[in-house]
């Protein structure tokens, strides 16, 4: 069964796109979203829009019945990071990030933190970014196979409490496999035409593609917000989506 099913019970209409707001302010993004509605998709705010507007537009997108991904991708020492995703918490946010490299302690400590909230946000770990290929790695040290690498730090996430990681559909199947179903795999690195267009991302798949490989979701900014039709192009994702479970 494709997780996205197990992942979504309150979900009428399961979507498994989460579009990247990446835009420069307010009005912009009320703009985009304004064609949007919370069964097509859920929303992922990261650090430019969140530094141009903070919580406040965040709190106005769940308002409007949107799931938000609220994506800082925290990499601090533990009781920053519990105390930051705390905060994430009270705004009412659908999923927190932070960097696996923070390492078990400060994962753990978010886990923790958030353990008898009444509104604990799904916690995810960032492995190794979909624009980082093996050579970006080496030259940070890492002289690592993307792939065992996300492996590795996924199952780390997994041991210190964590519901899923953000990976590339690259790594998807790989992880489902040896992480089982109910590990949420949040897959960014979307295009819709991997010959071209990459822009700055390395490790990429079609949503049919990281759909099929066993993503959860799929976090798509520029395919999406720079479409002709957004709003069609998130329709025939959802029916890939939709038929893809009926197959299973
Ligand atoms: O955490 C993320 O969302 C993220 C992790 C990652 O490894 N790669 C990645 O691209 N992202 C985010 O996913 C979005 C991808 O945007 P597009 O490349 O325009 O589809 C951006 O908002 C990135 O910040």
């Amino acid at each position: 069964m494709n997780p996205l099913i197990l992942d979504a019970p309150s979900e009428n209409t399961p979507t498994p796109v989460i579009v990247a707001l990446d835009f420069a302010n307010e009005n912009e993004t009320l703009h985009f979203v304004r064609q949007l509605d919370p069964s097509l998709c859920q929303l992922k705010i990261g650090k430019e829009l969140f530094t141009a507007t903070g919580r406040h537009l965040v709190e106005k997108l769940i308002h409007q019945g949107f799931k938000v991904f609220l994506d800082l991708k925290y990499h601090d020492i533990p009781n920053t990071v519990a105390q930051a995703c705390k905060v994430a918490a009270d705004m009412g946010v659908w999923l927190v990030d932070m960097h696996v490299s923070g390492g078990r302690r400060m994962m753990e400590a978010a886990a923790e933190a958030l353990a008898q909230h009444t509104h604990r946000p799904k916690l995810i770990g960032v492995t190794v970014l979909t624009s980082m290929s093996e050579s970006d790695l080496a030259e940070i040290g890492l002289p690592e196979n993307p792939q065992d690498l996300v492996l590795k730090w996924a199952k780390l996430a997994q041991n210190s409490g964590l519901d899923g990681v953000v990976c590339s559909a690259q790594e998807s199947a790989l992880l489902r496999q040896n992480l089982g179903d109910d590990f949420w795999l949040v897959t960014p690195g979307i295009r819709l035409d991997t010959a071209h267009n990459a822009d700055d991302q390395r490790r990429i798949m079609t949503p049919k593609q990281a759909l099929a490989a066993g993503s959860s979701y799929l976090v798509m900014g520029r395919p999406i917000t720079q479409a002709d039709n957004p709003v069609a192009l998130l329709r025939e994702i959802n029916q890939q989506a939709a038929s893809l479970v009926q197959a299973a």
